[in-house]
Order: structure tokens, then C-alpha cells, then sequence
């Protein structure tokens, strides 16, 4: 058995990670580590694991954390501070998966400009290992540092990559309108997340400058420049991207009164006339071997179909009358967006199959 612990394990993302690794067959956690409530049991905070393996669990704080005896570490703490916790605990013999965005730039000073954060460990960001299974299989197996990929990211991406891969999308017509549950903002006390601000209503936030714009936009340019071209698709030629035009992207997200899963609606134009059968058999070339994405052709994805599981549900549609397409994206926030998708890494590092521990489907009601 695997020894694995989490430090942040009372937020959503420590928690429903607890919850993953609590079902896993192949490992067992070693240590939760938390600020707030070191000394305190688990089930006190989260009595769903009253009776469980985890009765009788005490959660320990950073201090007393010896992370050489786990063989893998999942940060799941908010960005700025979660980089300051993975430069100590790198190269300690550890792997480590990082679920907050701290990792996520090869380049500090794309995260610097968006996260408006001094990073402080630019060597181990140039290291990490982008955690989109999808995307990096093969690079993932071998990592030291996994950054595991934004929420939002990950729904956009899937939906993306097949037509920019198979070169058919207009790389500066992207539109993403995506749509996430409140768990996405994690679960510390801030006003604008209270039960009478978010039930009965929905709104825009941060439109057109939303950090994950530029986590989605990095990704695929570093992906048009070939660095991901092994693993995923046919791209012909790399670009060259100082001489020819990068993929810029426009992303509102938005905030609905649900818990938890996103739906993004993606819209692009295409370089050229198309059928739905032509991109059907992109999406079908890109994923008929994934475990965890699924393409509909007859119906749409919803969030009640994936929430609750490590899924992806796409669909697409051709509009022939503008020549664009129009993508949507169903994920859950916690699992493919998060923890789920933190596990699959894992499972890759520890070559166990992709899907040990991940097989739960959506939640109905
Ligand atoms: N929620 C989501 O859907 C997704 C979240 N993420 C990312 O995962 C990470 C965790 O997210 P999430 O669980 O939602 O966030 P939460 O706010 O729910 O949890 C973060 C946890 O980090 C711990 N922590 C340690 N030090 C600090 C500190 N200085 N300030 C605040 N918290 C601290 C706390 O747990 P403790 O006291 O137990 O240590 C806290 O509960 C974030 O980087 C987030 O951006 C990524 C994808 C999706
Ligand atoms: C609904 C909501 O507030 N969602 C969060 C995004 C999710 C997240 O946690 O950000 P990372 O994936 O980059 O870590 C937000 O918009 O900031």
C-alpha cells in the first residue's frame, strides 16, 4: 500500500480528496495535515466519517508533518501559500501534487502578472509537470511535481483541444461562457458566498480577465508550439510563436446557485467549411481511449450527469449557416476539475490503472 497525506485537508479540495483516498483500494493516508484545526479529529469537523476508517483520525499540524515518511503529498491550499509549502517539501524523495495554481506556468511571469503574486520558487515551476492526463500522459508517470490544472481549465481544454489540435478552429475566435457552483470558491467565509447572495440569482464575474483566460491560453499555445504534440492529436507544424499569431481566448466565468460541477459553452469559428460528421470524428479520434471523457452525440451534457463523478461529458454542434461551432463542457469542480483528477495523476505516478479508486458515476438526485 501507498502512504499518501494532504495538507489543507479541511478545505473542499482536502476533503472530497479524503473521500477519494478513503475508497481507494491501493493506498492509505498517512497524514492530514491543517492549519485550523490541528489536534482536532476529523470527524468533528466532517462527521460523515464517523464509523469510518477515518473515526478515529487526528488531524496533525505542519510542525509534527514528516513528509519523507509518505510517498506522495497533495497540497490542496490556496495559491501564494501553497508555493511555499511545496519548496520545502520538494526533493525530499516525495511526490507531490499541487492543486492550486501556483505550479501551473512554466513562465513566473505569466502567473505574476495574473495572479498578481511574486513567485518565489520559479525553478520548481519551470520543473512541475501540467496535470491534464489527457493532455501529458505520458510526462506525468515520471513527475516529481504535478500541477494539477484550474476547474475551469479543465472543462475548457477538453472541449478545445480536438479542433485546435486537428487545426480547424479560428485560434482568435474563442468565446468560453462558463458556469460554476459556489464549492469552486472553496469553502473559507467571504460575504459574496453566503446562502442569500448566491441562491435565486446568477451573475458574471471577472469577465474577460478572469486568471484561468490566461492558464487556458498558455496551455494551448505552449500546446501549438508541439510541446504537448506527442501526446495528444496531430498537429502538422508547430508555430513558431514570435512570428505567427498565438490563441487568445475571451472567458467569463459565472456563478450559479448550485454546489457544485461547471458547464462551459464554448463558441469558435472555423477556418474552414466543416460537417458535424468531419468534427465528430476529430472529438471520436481525441478521446475513444479516454476513460474519462465522454462525447454525446444525441443529447447534451448537464452537470447533474457528472456531478458527484471524475467525468467529462462533451458535445458539440456544427452551425452551418455561420460556420462556427459551438462546444459544451460538463465537469464536476471537485473531481475532474480538482481531487478526481488529482487521484488520476496519482494513479499514473504510482502506475496503478487510471481509473483505481475514480469509477463512482454522477450523483441523482
Ligand atoms: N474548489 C474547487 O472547485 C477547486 C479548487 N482548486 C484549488 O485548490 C486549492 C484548494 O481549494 P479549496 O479546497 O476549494 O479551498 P478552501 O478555501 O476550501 O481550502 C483551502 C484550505 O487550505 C488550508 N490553508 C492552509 N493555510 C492557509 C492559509 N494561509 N489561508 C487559507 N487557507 C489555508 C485550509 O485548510 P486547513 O486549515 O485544514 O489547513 C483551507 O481550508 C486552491 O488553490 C484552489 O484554487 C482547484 C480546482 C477546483
Ligand atoms: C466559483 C469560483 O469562485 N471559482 C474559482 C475558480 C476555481 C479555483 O479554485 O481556482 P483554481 O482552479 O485556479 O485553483 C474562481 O473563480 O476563482
Amino acid at each position: 500500500m501507498k502512504k499518501v497525506s494532504i495538507i489543507g485537508a479541511t478545505g473542499y479540495v482536502g476533503i472530497e480528496l479524503i473521500r477519494l483516498l478513503h475508497d481507494h483500494p491501493e493506498v492509505e493516508i498517512k497524514d492530514l495535515v491543517s492549519k485550523s484545526s490541528a489536534g482536532q479529529l476529523l470527524v468533528d469537523i466532517y462527521p460523515q466519517f464517523r464509523g469510518s476508517i477515518l473515526n478515529d483520525y487526528q488531524l496533525r499540524a505542519m510542525e509534527d508533518f514528516k513528509p519523507e515518511e509518505s510517498d506522495l503529498i497533495f497540497t490542496a491550499l490556496p495559491h501564494g501559500v501553497s508555493q511555499n509549502i511545496v519548496s520545502e517539501l520538494y526533493g525530499k524523495g516525495t511526490k507531490i501534487i499541487d492543486l492550486s495554481g501556483d505550479f501551473r506556468y512554466h513562465d513566473v511571469k505569466v502567473y505574476e502578472k495574473w495572479y498578481g503574486v511574486k513567485h518565489k520558487s520559479p525553478e520548481l515551476a519551470r520543473e512541475a509537470v501540467y496535470g491534464l492526463v489527457e493532455l501529458n500522459r505520458e510526462k506525468i508517470k515520471g513527475a516529481e511535481l504535478i500541477a494539477n490544472p484550474g476547474c475551469y481549465v479543465t472543462a475548457s481544454l477538453l472541449g478545445l483541444l480536438p479542433l485546435v489540435s486537428f487545426e480547424k478552429a479560428d485560434l482568435n475566435s474563442i468565446i468560453i461562457d462558463a458556469k460554476s457552483g459556489v464549492s469552486g470558491a472553496g469553502r473559507s467565509l467571504k460575504e459574496n458566498l453566503l446562502f442569500t447572495e448566491t441562491h435565486n440569482t446568477m451573475k458574471a464575474y471577472s469577465p474577460g480577465v478572469h486568471r484561468h483566460s490566461s492558464e487556458i491560453e498558455y496551455v494551448l499555445n505552449q500546446f501549438l508550439t508541439g510541446k504537448y504534440k506527442k501526446t495528444f492529436g496531430s498537429l502538422k507544424d508547430q508555430i513558431d510563436l514570435e512570428t505567427e499569431e498565438k490563441a487568445k481566448i475571451l472567458f467569463t466565468p459565472h456563478l450559479i446557485p448550485i454546489k457544485r460541477g461547471i458547464l462551459a459553452t464554448i463558441y469558435l469559428d472555423l477556418e474552414e467549411q466543416s460537417s458535424g460528421s468531419e468534427i465528430m470524428e476529430l472529438y471520436q479520434r481525441a478521446y475513444n481511449k479516454e476513460r474519462f471523457v465522454q462525447v454525446l452525440k444525441d443529447s447534451l451534457p448537464e452537470i447533474k450527469n457528472v456531478a458527484g463523478s471524475n467525468y467529462a461529458q462533451l458535445a458539440f454542434r456544427y452551425n452551418k449557416r455561420t460556420n462556427r461551432v459551438i462546444i459544451i463542457s460538463a465537469i464536476d469542480n471537485m473531481l475532474k476539475g480538482a481531487a478526481g483528477q488529482a487521484v488520476q495523476n496519482m494513479n499514473l505516478i504510482f502506475n496503478l490503472p487510471e481509473e483505481t479508486g475514480l469509477e463512482a458515476t454522477a450523483l441523482f438526485p
